[in-house]
């Protein structure tokens, strides 16, 4: 059994990156969601675009403001009204201001805005009750970024401020990595669709709709092979057909010491290179992983729990590090929780508790998942948010005592 920190660095090893040139597709602003940035992004357009005003008020020139107070209004006369989107004609010269609002151009001569609040208004002359900072509520062009330096790196993943961004650099062509291709099949001749009647001894294959949703929310494109059975020549064209299809296989089930157990002799017989058999980790242990020229093969164990928790231990890294996301944004997220209940260790396998980390008074806390923590258990999986890990070594987590706990959503 591999220990679980070596399984991963083997596995991270084994992950080559989409290519930003020949995996790269383009989308709309719509449509971006999501995605990752394929290739840089530079504007030829400076932030902002022009001098322009960050509040409603009065453009003026600071010398002629700059003794003004409620005892001593300095009077100006406006010259010129300026609402946003429009191009000022004058320029300001001593005695005079301009109307000014929020995001509208600076007249020339302008270098400072007094705003409403501190002025009267008298028909065409206006008079400031007191002296602002110098520059005062101006917005200066190229101030936030300068046309041609680097505005997005390739790398990040597209959402909503991003997204703005990109609108506001109109860029509506965006590149980004295509999906990956995740391909996931179920084996087991005990496995039935959420919709067939079940016959005593069968179960609903649940394996499959879990993953397909947790791929599907890491951008990935899951493409199902259903459910085949434990025999060994269909179960061998399906495999081999998967690898051809996809990116990464996701298999469950077939992976440890059963008769009936065939994955890892398959993916063999196919040419894969086998670099995992079994992981010390608890749930998830007969893991199985095996690479072929275009794709990484991972056979998951059949138990519900420990297909999950080898999914987020060690696939979810490998789908974001693939999809072309920059390190900070595919490296397993691992907080300190204060455990609210005994948390017992012990055995050969680095152990992983199911349960909900919340966020109380600044501290997170890992609240264990009530009922039997055994993986073939998945009805109280159900609100899971974190895997509270028990290293090799350590026989328990006391209630009270802080713990690492994985993020899983
Ligand atoms: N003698 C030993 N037996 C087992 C060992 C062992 O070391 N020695 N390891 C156990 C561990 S740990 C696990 S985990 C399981 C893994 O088994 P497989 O990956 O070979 O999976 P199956 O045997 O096919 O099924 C296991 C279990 O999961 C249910 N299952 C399978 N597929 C699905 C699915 N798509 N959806 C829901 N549930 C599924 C299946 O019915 C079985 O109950 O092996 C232990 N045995
Ligand atoms: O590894 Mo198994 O997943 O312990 O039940
Ligand atoms: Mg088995």
């Amino acid at each position: 059994m591999l220990p679980v920190d070596q399984a991963e660095s083997i596995l991270l090893n084994l992950v080559h990156p989409l290519n930003g040139e020949s995996d790269q597709e383009v989308v709309g602003l719509l449509t971006a969601s999501g995605r990752v940035l394929a290739q840089p992004l530079v504007s030829q357009l400076d932030f902002p675009h022009w001098d322009n005003s960050a509040m409603d008020g009065y453009a003026v020139r600071y010398e002629d403001v700059v003794n003004a107070s409620i005892d001593h209004p300095q009077e100006l006369e406006i010259i010129e009204e300026i609402p946003a989107g429009y191009a000022p004609q004058c320029t300001i010269q001593t005695g005079q201001a301009a109307r000014i609002f929020t995001g509208a151009c600076l007249p020339k001569g302008a270098d400072t805005i007094v705003i409403q609040e501190d002025t009267e208004r008298l028909g065409n002359r206006v008079k400031i009750l007191s002296t602002p900072e110098p520059h005062a509520f101006i917005r200066y062009q190229g101030s936030y970024y300068k046309a041609g330096e680097p505005l997005l790196i390739p790398g990040i993943p597209l959402e909503a401020p991003e997204i703005a961004v990109l609108a506001a650099a109109q860029c509506t062509h965006i590149p980004v990595y295509r999906r990956l291709r995740v391909a996931l099949l179920s084996t087991g001749d005990e496995l039935v669709t959420p919709d067939e009647p079940l016959k005593r001894g069968q179960l609903v294959d649940s394996n499959q709709y879990a993953l397909a949703t947790v791929v599907a929310n890491l951008g990935a494109e899951p493409i199902s092979f259903g459910i085949i059975p434990d025999q060994r020549e269909v179960l061998k064209n399906a495999i081999a057909h998967a690898i051809e299809k996809a990116d990464i296989v996701l298999s469950t089930g077939g992976v440890s010491v059963g008769d009936y157990d065939y994955v890892e002799e398959i993916l063999t017989e196919l040419g894969g290179t086998i670099h995992i058999q079994a992981v010390a980790i608890k749930p998830g242990k007969p893991l199985t992983v095996a690479s072929f020229p275009h794709c990484l093969y991972f056979g998951l164990p059949g138990n519900p729990v420990s297909a999950l928790v080898t999914f987020w231990r060690f696939v979810q890294p490998v789908i974001k590090k693939k999809s072309g996301l920059l390190p900070k944004f595919w490296q397993p997220e691992f907080v300190k929780a204060r455990s609210l209940q005994n948390l017992k260790g012990g055995g050969k396998r680095e152990i992983y508790f199911w349960g909900q980390l919340q966020l109380v008074k600044g501290e997170y806390e890992f609240q264990l998942a009530p009922g039997s923590q055994i993986s073939g258990n998945l009805i109280n999986l159900a609100q899971t948010t974190g895997l509270a890990v028990l290293p090799i070594g350590q026989s328990e987590v006391k209630a009270g005592d802080f713990v690492q706990v994985l993020k899983v959503r």
